[in-house]
């Protein structure tokens, strides 16, 4: 955890109770993510079926593998409830793979994958390689603060083009863009849940509030 997270102190609580926030449970590293949004005192819960979908503040989709995560959402029917929720504002943050879900485009996506959209970006999967798969670098992200945040990249993704409606969140040294929002939507290239910095994660919490 960070010691000079600013929004480490802010109330996790949506209507004068803790947030109850999902995290998409059906690969990944989801119980990454469920540690860290509990220790931020939110009501983190995995979901799996679209019926848990209904009383959530905000949802997770964790990192893992995309085109796996893509079949089992609609094997378990709950991508097309989830792309609704998505639609109609349900505040989501996407980790790597579920940076990959949450895009409206991927230009080397497999054969018949699917993803669930909402972000107007179009993002490269495993970006950098099998040389240099996984790498750490310290990212400027103006909006958390003043003290870089240590980024894990792992076979990560990267945005390569995005739409007027997104604000790009951070970028490595030579431009690529690796973290963005758009309106009810946060998505990450890198792993938060496994950086020891909550600051990504307090920061979605805090977003909670303006929806
Ligand atoms: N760490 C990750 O989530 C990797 C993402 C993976 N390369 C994919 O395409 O889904």
């Amino acid at each position: 955890m960070s010691p000079t997270s600013p929004h480490r102190t802010a109330s996790p609580n949506v209507a004068g109770r803790p947030a109850r926030v999902g995290v998409l449970a059906l690969q990944g590293d989801f119980r990454e993510h469920l540690a860290v949004l509990a220790s931020l005192g939110a009501d983190a819960r995995p979901v799996r079926r679209a019926s848990e979908l209904d009383e959530l503040d905000g949802l997770v989709i964790p990192g893992g593998e995309s085109t796996v995560m893509d079949k089992l959402s609609r094997a378990f029917g709950i991508a097309g409830p989830l792309k609704a929720a998505i639609a109609s504002g349900l505040p989501v943050y996407g980790t790597c793979a579920g940076l990959i879900m949450l895009a409206d485009r991927v230009s080397n996506r497999i054969a018949g994958q699917q993803t669930l959209g909402g972000v107007d970006i179009t993002v490269q999967r495993n970006a950098f390689g099998s040389q240099n798969e996984s790498f750490e670098v310290d990212l400027d992200i103006p909006e958390l603060g003043a003290v870089p945040v240590h980024a894990v990249f792992i076979r990560a993704p990267v945005i390569d083009q995005y739409g007027p409606a997104v604000t790009p969140l951070a970028a490595l040294p030579d431009g690529r863009v690796v973290a963005a929002s758009q309106g009810n939507l946060l998505v990450t290239s890198f792993h938060p849940e496994i950086m020891g910095d909550t600051r990504f994660h307090a920061y979605f919490l805090a977003g909670l509030h303006r929806s």
